[in-house]
Formats: structure tokens, C-alpha cells, sequence
């Protein structure tokens, strides 16, 4: 069965964007995914973090895997692109995030173990996460939140956020 999930990319060290769209095409030949959209790569400083500006978008995957398996296949990743966890929010070459799973009709799967949360906890504060998701899915309506669009309005003026352009084809 394949299901739709979203993942969002990060990277602040190195090429970051030339990074993002490697990952994007990594992932693209990863086993049980398949790339379906890539938003426009944002530019944003870092938000409760130190370190060099970076640069964000959000990728739509159609998925076989299972929501654990889809998360080992992104940390494989992570650290094939040279991520090191030095400390909590420390900048990195590669941070990818599975923020929703099973999204056909968001939030999407709900799941709390030691290892994965879903929706991704920290989706809906986010600026850099919320803008390309926005792109991808511009009707997400959320529980909660009345104005999904505005909230993400206002979270870019307080956080900043500058569109790079889009991907490579
Ligand atoms: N939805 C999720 N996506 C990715 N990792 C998750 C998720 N939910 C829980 N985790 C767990 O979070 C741990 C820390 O992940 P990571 O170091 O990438 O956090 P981060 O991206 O720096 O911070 P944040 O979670 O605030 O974006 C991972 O080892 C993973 O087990
Ligand atoms: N602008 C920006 N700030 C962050 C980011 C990020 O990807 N972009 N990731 C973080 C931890 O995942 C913490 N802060």
C-alpha cells in the first residue's frame, strides 16, 4: 500500500542547497520511495539555533514503507550527506524530518513512540517547515488553527524567510 508523507530538508553547512537537491533525488532511488513534488527552497536564519543561515524546503513522497522504516531510510541519509549530532540544533549538512505520513487528509497518522512523532511536533511553529509545506498543499487546515495561511504569514514576518527559487529539474 503506498501512502503520501511529507518530509521537510534542512541544511545550514556546505552547499546547502546544492545538498538539498541531491537529497531530494537520494531519496528519489531510495527503496519504497518515489519523489512526487519538491517546493522552492527557502532561505530563513536559524530559529532557536546558532550557526550559518539556512536553507529549507519541503519534498511529497508516495511510500511504501512503513513510518519507522521511512524514518531509518532518512537518518541513512543524513548520514551519508556527513550529519553529525554534536548537540541539540547544532548546524548540519543534512536534516531530514518526516512531518507528516498517511496525508491524504492531514494531520495524517498520529503516533507517539520513543523514536517518532506524528505529525512532527513542531510542524505548525515553524516558518521554514510550514511556508513549502504550504506550497505543496495550500488547503492544509489543521486542528486548532482557524487560518492555517495566515498563521503562516505571521510566523515568517516574526522568523523571517526568503524564497531561493526553486529546484533543479
Ligand atoms: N517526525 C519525526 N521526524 C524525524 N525525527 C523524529 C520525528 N519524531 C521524533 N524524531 C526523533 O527525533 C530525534 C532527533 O532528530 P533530529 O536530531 O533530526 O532533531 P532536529 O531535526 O535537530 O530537531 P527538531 O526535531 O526540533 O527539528 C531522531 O533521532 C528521531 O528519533
Ligand atoms: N531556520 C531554521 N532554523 C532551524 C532549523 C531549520 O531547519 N531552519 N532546524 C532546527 C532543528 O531542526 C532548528 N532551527
Amino acid at each position: 500500500m503506498r501512502r503520501i508523507a511529507f518530509i521537510g530538508l534542512g541544511a545550514n553547512l556546505g552547499r546547502a542547497q546544492a545538498t538539498l537537491e541531491q537529497a531530494c533525488a537520494a531519496l528519489h532511488q531510495a527503496s519504497g520511495c518515489e519523489v512526487t513534488a519538491v517546493s522552492s527552497w527557502w532561505r530563513s536564519v536559524p530559529v532557536d539555533a546558532d550557526g550559518p543561515d539556512y536553507v529549507n524546503g519541503v519534498a511529497q513522497l508516495e511510500t511504501s514503507l512503513e513510518p519507522e522504516r521511512l524514518l531509518d531510510t532518512l537518518q541513512v541519509l543524513e548520514r551519508y550527506f556527513g550529519r553529525q549530532r554534536i548537540y541539540r540544533n547544532a548546524p548540519r549538512t543534512l536534516d531530514l524530518d518526516l512531518l507528516l505520513y498517511d496525508a491524504e487528509l492531514p494531520p495524517g497518522l498520529c503516533l507517539n513512540t520513543p523514536r517518532l512523532q506524528l505529525p512532527h511536533p513542531r510542524l505548525m511553529e515553524r516558518a521554514f517547515v510550514l511556508h513549502p509545506l504550504l506550497e505543496l498543499l495550500p488547503t492544509l487546515s489543521w486542528p486548532g488553527v482557524t487560518d492555517v495561511a495566515a498563521l503562516c504569514m505571521s510566523l515568517a514576518v516574526q522568523q523571517g524567510i526568503e524564497r531561493l527559487g526553486g529546484p533543479q529539474p
